[in-house]
């Protein structure tokens, strides 16, 4: 056998558990690419510091800042750390764990194809149960961080003290480097690649044309592209940065692992004094897979852990899984890299308005503002049995008022109840007002599933494919959630407008 390098010695030893002895190598850049770099970060960081009104410039310019975060990639290929092969980190992992006193005897972690790496259950467990019971010395948190090496920075640094999640990014990134990290079996188990939207590339991007998660991506892309040039030039030029272990090797690379590897993964957890609360990232914890349910996870103040209990029985062999919150699939999609089909919260942005042209503008806009609403904003469409929450179904009923309904409506006291009798489906206005409610439901739905390029059937029929790699096929799964949705809501709106007319009918 041939002598082996530094990476496959490194491989070598985190597969026999053991630590590497130098810090992993990388190539460092020459000086001319480094001045090449920091000439496109400045460019970059002017670029992504432009505001920007709503509307379609908030992605008209995403191709552009691809192209430039794409150049400085290309020169810092090899500058870029290398995550080791994660299945032969596990027993080390364990190990690590054990040596902290964390029980892993329920549990085994191992690889589950579609959503990664999970944790299976080595016994029968009845819920409520806890599984996962991880002490705040083994967490990665905003105190670690200021005792590792960044307390310089971030006292001088108005965005770190600002941004937890980005001081935590950072530290992940300086461990990283150092391979006396006391994290290392739990850094050399983190994925090497995610499926946020900092992977994504315009052409990929495109086939959420029509989605309202189409300009939070590129949002995100842009705040992370400008994050990344500011931070980059700041680990260049400040004197409270020269001695960390990321100064010359800050790749945007690097920098968007560890940016996703936190969104993916942080959770909240109490600042030791219990004061308020911070963000964490809780070893083992983090590598349970999401399911509809509820919260299962709590802090035990008293002992100091983050405790994690069954949300249902689960059988030995089965997978543990735990509920991240309600959240939508583009949230899911934008924060944590998935689309989860079945999602119960799933739930689409629709931005609605009254128009300043309406007559009625300024009396909607008196009884909107006593219930709190602006006159323009976003409202979710739900999935699921009824679709608006009392806060749309008041908007379109004050939207479709007209001078008749406005003034039937103010001719009593406007007390709270009545207020809030808008919000209730069994209350309505009028059936007048209820029938355009319900009429403009249906084309607004309907119009918006007209945005897309391709119909709910046809995504369906893409999904089947084997032509699509794992971005495209989220975006596509996730276009499809979302017009499934509005299909739900359009067919809810006819229905009411239906029972409407058989009232009216029968009256
Ligand atoms: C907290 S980590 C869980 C452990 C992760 N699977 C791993 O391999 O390290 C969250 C990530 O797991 C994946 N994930 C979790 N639940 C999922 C689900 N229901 N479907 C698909 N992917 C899921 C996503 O990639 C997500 O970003």
């Amino acid at each position: 056998m041939g002598k082996k390098n530094k990476k496959q010695k490194d491989a070598a030893a985190a597969a026999a558990g053991k630590r590497a002895s130098t810090p992993p190598e990388y190539k460092e850049l020459s000086k001319a690419s480094k001045k090449e770099v920091m000439e496109l970060a400045t460019k970059l960081l002017e670029f992504c510091s432009k505001p920007i009104a709503p509307g379609p410039k908030e992605i008209e310019d995403f191709p552009e800042i691809n192209s430039m975060v794409e150049k400085i990639r290309s020169i810092q290929t090899e500058a870029t750390y290398t995550q080791p092969e994660r299945e032969a980190c596990i027993p080390a992992f364990i190990e690590w764990l054990n040596n902290s006193k964390v029980d892993t005897s329920a549990i085994e972690i191992e690889n589950f194809q579609h959503v990664g790496y999970g944790i299976k259950a080595t016994k029968d467990l009845k819920e409520m149960d806890p599984f996962v019971i991880v002490p705040r010395k083994i967490m990665i948190t905003t105190d670690t961080a200021r005792a590792s090496g960044l307390d310089a920075l971030i006292a001088e640094d108005k965005i770190l003290q600002a941004m937890p999640s980005i001081v935590l990014a950072l530290h992940l990134l300086c461990e990283r480097r150092s391979t006396e990290s006391f994290w290392k079996p739990y850094l050399d188990m983190l994925p090497s690649g995610y499926t946020t939207p900092l992977y994504f590339s315009p052409e990929e991007l495109n086939l959420l044309k029509g989605s309202p998660a189409y300009k939070d991506c590129v949002n995100q892309y842009r705040n992370i592209a400008r994050q990344y040039a500011y931070f980059y030039r700041v680990l260049q030029n400040h004197p409270a940065a020269a001695k960390l272990p990321i100064k010359d090797c800050f790749t945007y690379d690097d920098y968007r692992w560890a940016v996703s590897t936190v969104m993916t993964r942080q959770n909240q957890v109490p600042t030791p004094d219990g004061e308020r609360l911070t963000f964490a990232l809780i070893p083992l914890w983090d590598m349970c897979n999401h399911c509809n349910g509820t919260i299962t996870t709590d802090y035990n103040v008293e002992e100091d852990c983050s405790e994690c209990f069954a949300l249902r029985d689960f059988t030995k062999g089965e997978q543990i899984m735990i509920f991240y919150g309600a959240r939508s699939n583009a949230e899911l999609l934008i924060h944590s890299g998935f689309v989860y089909p079945d999602n119960e919260w799933d739930r689409i942005a629709v931005k609605l308005g009254i128009s300043k042209g309406d007559p009625l503008f300024d009396r909607k806009s008196d009884l909107l503002m006593k219930l709190g609403l602006e006159v323009s904003r976003s409202f979710f469409i739900h999935r699921g049995r009824v679709p608006l929450d009392p806060q749309i179904l008041a908007f379109l009923r004050i939207f479709c008022m007209t001078d008749e309904n406005l003034k039937d409506f103010q001719s009593a006291p406007l007390t709270e109840e009545k207020m809030e009798s808008l919000g209730d489906v069994s209350t309505p206005v009028s059936i007048e007002n209820e029938e355009k409610v319900w009429s403009f439901l249906e084309t607004r739905s309907a119009l918006l599933q007209k945005a897309y390029d391709t119909t709910a059937e046809e995504d369906e029929e893409l999904l089947k494919s084997s032509d699509f790699n794992e971005n495209q096929k989220l975006l596509i799964c996730l276009r499809l959630c979302e017009k499934n949705v509005l299909l739900s809501a359009q067919t809810f709106a006819r229905t009411m407008k239906e029972k409407l007319t058989m009232k009216e009918n029968k009256d």
